[in-house]
């Protein structure tokens, strides 16, 4: 059985329901994120809620637990399900309440934490290379609703995969209102152009745990990296292009609309930081049991 937590309870899949009164439903007024546990430890826990919890206060939502409470949640449902190797979804929404947006309405926010097991995101593709294809929908721009939150409107998100999947691609690649590079549809890209990796700024973007990783992995091995704007041409003449998320992990793309990168196979500084990526999720995390 699957057990899901919803505020301070467990139901099993039957029967984890939530009002259809709920905002999050609603209005998509919640905020959430995206975890993987390798091998029976959690990874990146800390940074996961901290950017659930900013999320929480940019739309002025007050979670039911804290962010202590909320770790032990996340590990116990881990527990409640025996998994050692997971992908977590821990949701906060606005909670119940009448028709209406107004969140006033709303007397209690609710949690929620499903954790299932989840193989690689993009199966095989990780040896050959990603096929992506860039999108004519725009990331919304941080002044309507900053790409900062992870909240739970993630129409933008869905629209540009929409397109992808029309035209053929594994992943979209969205452009910000300016025409600068933003983001894949649920990851953050990086360009690599004769051994120095460029990455978007994050004024446009979600602020990624696994960009951040990358940076992290790329001070430690000296691998030259500047965050600055980029545009198709970038793109289409760059040595190497990789995309990163919790769930995509460090995925490799090898065509983008139709022009081979490089030589068409994962390039050799991106297969560094994947082994190094794979190797940092097998060694560090919060222990579930
Ligand atoms: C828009 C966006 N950008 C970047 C990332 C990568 O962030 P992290 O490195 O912190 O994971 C994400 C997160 N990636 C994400 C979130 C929710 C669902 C799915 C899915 O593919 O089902 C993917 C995301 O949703």
């Amino acid at each position: 059985t699957e057990y899901i937590y919803i505020d301070g309870r467990f139901y099993d899949k039957e029967n984890a329901r939530i009002s259809v009164f709920d905002h999050g439903l609603l209005y998509g007024d919640g905020v959430f994120e995206g975890i993987r546990a390798y091998n029976g430890r959690v990874f990146k826990l800390d940074e996961h809620v901290d950017r659930l919890y900013d999320g929480a206060k940019a739309i002025m939502l007050t979670p039911t637990l804290s962010k202590d409470e909320m770790k032990q949640a996340i590990l116990e449902t881990l527990r409640k399900n025996e998994l050692k190797d997971a992908y977590i979804r821990p949701i906060i929404t606005r909670g119940m309440g009448d028709l209406g947006l107004d969140p006033r309405k709303c007397a209690k926010s609710s949690v929620i934490i499903i954790a299932v097991t989840w193989g690689a995101m993009y199966g095989d593709l990780y040896e050959k290379g990603l096929t992506a294809v860039s999108v004519s929908v725009r990331r919304n721009a941080s002044e309507a609703l900053p790409t900062n939150i992870k909240s739970l409107n993630y129409l933008n998100n869905i629209l540009a995969k929409i397109e992808a999947n029309e035209k053929g691609g594994d992943e979209a690649i969205i452009f910000d209102v300016r025409g600068n590079v933003a983001e894949g549809s649920g990851d953050n890209i990086f360009v690599i152009k004769g051994g120095k990796i460029y990455t978007p700024f994050i004024q446009q973007n979600l602020n990624g745990i696994t960009r951040a990783s990358v940076l992290e992995l790329c001070d430690k091995y000296r691998i030259p990296l500047v965050e600055q704007n980029l545009g198709y041409f970038d793109l289409y003449t760059a040595d190497e292009v990789f995309v990163t998320g919790t769930a995509a992990e460090i995925g490799p793309i090898t065509k983008i609309d139709g022009r081979i990168i490089g030589d068409g196979k994962p390039g050799p500084i991106t297969r560094k930081l994947m082994k190094a990526y794979t190797e940092l999720t097998k060694t560090t995390g919060t222990p579930i049991y």
